[in-house]
């Protein structure tokens, strides 16, 4: 899949990209219970390096629940689970130094001003320092980053939800991490803030070759971000793929809106390229206002969502697979 990075160019995901792509994190079996409540039951992902995927799901469908078992935060239930070569229940000071992990929310350290905050975290990850990827980030130089220069000698009490959570998304990062766990990273953010950090993920992922796992309700924020989305349902994956390749999984036409003659017409067909072909054949440069409309990610999330409400994640799992 290719995406529009920041500077307009467009950015090959790096299974595309023919290099030789290592597996950083895989979960297989994966199932969680809290108390009788089964979360999870039976995850299977796994993420290269360099790849950013975008874990979508209802509320309560487990994300959350995922993302702090990958980080090593929740003991799992059952299932296999190995992150950069570790079980993350095992993880030592070195493995947990090449992470970075962004949680939903927290709110400690209010009396602490957002420039000792990055600096008092990023001196950690000083002695995992090694040739081509130098830690910690410079604070002042990350804080620019993030957009948060004038607000760095502001407690962090002080700063609005936003700012905040651009100060949560320089922790994450300050490390230099090899695996990225963001969870809602841009809830809150304002239009600026969000490309900002739009600009980031792409930055990491290119330049330092940065997974990132994150999760997020913007689906367009999802479509624009992630090589690979997959949606987590009924405690299971339930569709993992590409946006083109999950735009495939929904039986639903393309719309071609056209004006001719100066009437508008609307039509639904399983083959745009074929109509519009005709309608050129017919009436050639009396064609305007074209637009062809695909199913977007929003239909299948919302049809994939459906079917599993109605108790059919299996076959929505099932079906995924004969059409990968
Ligand atoms: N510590 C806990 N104890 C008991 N139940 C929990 C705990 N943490 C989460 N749950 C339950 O597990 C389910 C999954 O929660 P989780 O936070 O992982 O979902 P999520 O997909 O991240 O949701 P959201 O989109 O709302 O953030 C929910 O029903 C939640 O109530």
């Amino acid at each position: 899949m290719t995406n529009q990075a920041p500077t307009g160019r467009p950015r090959v995901s790096p299974a595309a990209s023919g290099r030789p792509t290592e597996t950083v994190l895989r979960a297989s079996g994966l199932r969680m219970n809290y108390g009788s409540t089964e979360v999870l039951k039976g995850v299977d992902l796994t993420a290269r390096r360099g790849e950013v995927i975008a874990l979508l799901g209802p509320n309560g469908a487990g994300k959350t629940t995922t993302i702090e078992i990958l980080e090593g935060f929740r003991r799992r239930s059952a299932g296999d689970v190995e992150v950069l070569g570790s079980d993350p229940e095992h993880g030592d000071e070195e493995w947990r130094s090449r992470l970075g992990v962004v949680l939903q929310s927290w709110r400690d350290h209010a009396a602490w001003r957002a420039r000792d905050l990055l600096h008092h975290f990023g001196r950690f990850y000083a002695p995992h320092s090694r040739p081509g990827r130098v830690r910690p980030h410079d604070t002042d130089e990350l804080l620019a980053l993030v957009g948060l220069t004038e607000q760095a000698g502001q407690r962090v009490k002080t700063l609005s939800g936003g700012q905040r959570r651009r100060l949560d998304v320089a922790i994450g990062v300050v490390g230099r991490p090899e695996v990225l766990f963001l969870d809602e990273p841009t809830a809150g953010f304002d239009p600026k803030a969000r490309r900002d950090f739009h600009d980031l993920v792409f930055r990491l992922a290119d330049e330092e070759d940065t997974t990132i796992l994150l999760t997020t309700h913007d689906l367009d924020e999802a479509e624009k971000l992630a090589d690979r989305i997959l949606l987590l349902a009924g405690g299971a994956i339930v569709a993992d793929g590409s946006a083109d390749q999950l735009a495939g999984l929904v039986a639903r036409d393309s719309e071609v809106v056209w004006t001719a003659d100066g009437t508008r017409h609307v039509h639904s067909t399983d083959n745009p390229a074929r109509h519009v072909a005709e309608l050129y054949a017919v009436h050639g440069d009396g064609i305007t206002d074209l637009k062809i409309t695909r199913p977007s990610l929003e239909d299948v999330y919302m049809a994939m969502v459906q079917r599993h409400e109605r108790g059919d994640a299996e076959s929505a799992a099932a079906h995924f697979g004969e059409n990968r």
